[in-house]
Order: structure tokens, then C-alpha cells, then sequence
């Protein structure tokens, strides 16, 4: 973030670290459309085997990343059984149906990021009548970031991947911040990832890396989300000036992840305090605050034009509720400064 800014507005506005920089202008590299790049070979095995799958493929962007996972598991017709709160659903620019021919086919979603078990059986049920699309791929998130930063747990995983064994269905985990998940229980990665089919995570979120996230799943998945990667456009050149980053962002970035979940706690307990704010604190479970903002005087809007004119910026997610997002780069002494300007415009 520029020094002259409290930039809360996401975690994706972080900078590479210092050694994620010389890394980047050290890189071995190579042609990695010939498969020949040395350093994101690297870090696809390095990203498989964190998240305990065969193979990983990196990609462009969690957006990228998710399409090609969707592709991958389903043929034109089918449905994509997710949350009505996704992002996938919400911020993907409907691209599984645009470019891919699905049918989103969203579900309720509880104040735990969770989609009702009954709904999704029901959902996951492929009926022999020709008026019915069958279904697809069911596709969870986790964190869940509409749902501000809440942790889906291994229990409710499993419960989801029975359904979709029962149904013989693909499990895809929109992981944009699974390490986040990981850290707030304070357990391996793997007792998330071993639930599902395929993860989605983003080096470009709190582990800090400038571009790109992974898609790991088995390898013959990997196969065909790498195809349509390149049907994308998403096939890279000398990509190992990237991947190198996501290396670094991989074996030094992920224990640190606590420290944005604890300014994202100190944030939330400044601001429940304040008039006009209201928070659920047992929501604030990652590095995401998300409020609801109803004052007297103020408009949401006008609340985050007066942060802005102070240097801080969080984002609005309704005329009614607002985000804000801890992350590398934001210190306590920043979030001290926060909570003091809002005190004071609030008041
Ligand atoms: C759960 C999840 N899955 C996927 C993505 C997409 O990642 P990118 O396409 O931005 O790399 C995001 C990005 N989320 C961004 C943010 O939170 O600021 C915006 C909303 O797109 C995400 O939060």
C-alpha cells in the first residue's frame, strides 16, 4: 500500500515482499508453454503438495483459476450447485455460463458461509427426465468472503462431500484464502483440501505475491483445467518472474496470516463502538471486518469519502454495509489510526 494510505479496501492491494522482489529478478526461467520454466514447475509441485494433490497449474488470476476448474469438471448444460453469496456467483462476471455454457444453480447461504445440506442433496440429484439440466460440479468457498472472512470447518466439508459422493459429483473449493481458513483453526491446510476435488487458492491475497493462484487437484483434472487454460489465453511465457513470488509467498507468507486476523479483531472491537456500527464479533474469524453501517448523519458513502479524505479506505458492500480487509503492510498502529478517525467523523 502507497505510505500515504490505510488501504483496507481488500487484501488483494498487497505489495510483494522485499525478498518475493529478488527473488522475482533471480529467477531461473523458461517457456512455460513448452512446459520448460523452472521456477513455476517449482511451485506447481510445491503448491500440490501443500494442499496434498497430485498436480497444480498456475494461472492468471482466483477468477481464471475458478472458470478453468468449472470447465474442467463439466460439459455445456450442466449446473454449478454454489452459494447465492459466492463469488463465483457474484464477482466472476458469469463466465461458467458466458464462455462455458453452465447454469448456475445458487443455494441459500447461512451466516457461516454454509449452504443448507438438505438444499445441496436436493440440488446434487440428477433426475432421468429430459425438461431437468443435469448437475455438474458443487462448488464451496472457504474463507467465505461475503460472509466476512467466516472459516468453513473439515466437519462441514465432510458432510458436503459425502452429498456429493452419494451423487457421484466433482467437489470445487473456491480457496481464494483457504491458508487463511487453515491458520484461523490452527490446523494443516490438508484437513480442508482432502474434502474436495479440486482447490482454487490466490498467491496474490495476504500471501502477498503481485499476480496469480493456483488450481491443484488430480493430475488428469489438472490436465484438462491446463487445456482450458490455454483456450483462455492464459498459457505464459518466461512466467517464472511471477511464479518465484508465489514460491516465496508460499514458504514464508502463510504463518503471518495471524497477524492480519488479530488487527482484523482489534478493528472490528474499535469500531463496534462506535455509533451508527454494527459487528458481529464472532464473525471476525480471518482478516475480513465486515459492518453494517447505518447512522444518523451519515451515508455509507459519506462515511467512506470522509476515511477517504483522511488516507483510509475500506469498501462498501451495500447502501448498508462495509468491508474491511487486514493484510500485509497493515500494521496496529495503523489500525489504531482507524479506528480514531472514525471515532472522530462518527462522532
Ligand atoms: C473468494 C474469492 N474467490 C475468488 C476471487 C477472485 O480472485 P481474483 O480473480 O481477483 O484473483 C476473489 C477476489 N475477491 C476480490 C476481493 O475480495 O477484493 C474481489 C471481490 O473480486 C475472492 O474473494
Amino acid at each position: 500500500p502507497l505510505p500515504d494510505r490505510i488501504d483496507l479496501r481488500s487484501d488483494t492491494v498487497t505489495l510483494p515482499s522485499p525478498a518475493m522482489r529478488a527473488a522475482m529478478s533471480a529467477a531461473a526461467l523458461g517457456d512455460d508453454v513448452y512446459g520448460e520454466d523452472p521456477t513455476v514447475n517449482e511451485l506447481e509441485r510445491l503448491a500440490a503438495e501443500r494442499v496434498g494433490k497430485e498436480a497444480a497449474v498456475l494461472v492468471v488470476s482466483g477468477t481464471m483459476g475458478n472458470l478453468a476448474a468449472m470447465l474442467a469438471h463439466c460439459q455445456r448444460g450442466q449446473r454449478v450447485i454454489l452459494g447465492n453469496e459466492s463469488h463465483i456467483y457474484h464477482y466472476e462476471a458469469g463466465g461458467a455460463s458466458a464462455l462455458g455454457g453452465l447454469i448456475y444453480h445458487p443455494l441459500s447461504t447461512d451466516p457461516n458461509g454454509c449452504i443448507d445440506l438438505a438444499e445441496l442433496a436436493e440440488a446434487a440429484t440428477t433426475i432421468d427426465d429430459a425438461h431437468f439440466a443435469p448437475p455438474g460440479v458443487i462448488c464451496l468457498e472457504n474463507t467465505h468472503n461475503r460472509r466476512g472472512g467466516v472459516v468453513l470447518t473439515p466437519d462441514y466439508l465432510a458432510q458436503v462431500r459425502r452429498i456429493a459422493n452419494d451423487h457421484s459429483l466433482p467437489v470445487h473449493l473456491d480457496g481464494a484464502r483457504i491458508f487463511n481458513a487453515a491458520v484461523a483453526l490452527g490446523v494443516p491446510v490438508t484437513d480442508l483440501t482432502r474434502h474436495v476435488d479440486t482447490v482454487m487458492f490466490c498467491l496474490s491475497k495476504g500471501l502477498s505475491a503481485p499476480v496469480g493462484s493456483l488450481v491443484a487437484g488430480p493430475a488428469d483434472v489438472i490436465a484438462r483445467v491446463r487445456r482450458v487454460r490455454k483456450m483462455l489465453g492464459g498459457g505464459m511465457r518466461q512466467a517464472g518472474v511471477i511464479a518465484a513470488a508465489g514460491i516465496v509467498a508460499l514458504t514464508e507468507m502463510v504463518d503471518r496470516l495471524a497477524e492480519d486476523h488479530t488487527n482484523a479483531r482489534l478493528l472490528a472491537a474499535g469500531l463496534a463502538e462506535l455509533p451508527g456500527i454494527q459487528i458481529d464479533l464472532s464473525k471476525v474469524q480471518t482478516n475480513i471486518v465486515r459492518f453494517t453501517f447505518v447512522h444518523p448523519r451519515l451515508s455509507v458513502e459519506a462515511f467512506l469519502a470522509a476515511l477517504r479524505k483522511r488516507g483510509i479506505l475500506m469498501g462498501s458492500m451495500s447502501n448498508t454495509s462495509i468491508r474491511a480487509v487486514t493484510h500485509y503492510g497493515i500494521e496496529a498502529a495503523h489500525i489504531e489510526q482507524v479506528v480514531s478517525a472514525a471515532a472522530e467523523i462518527l462522532a
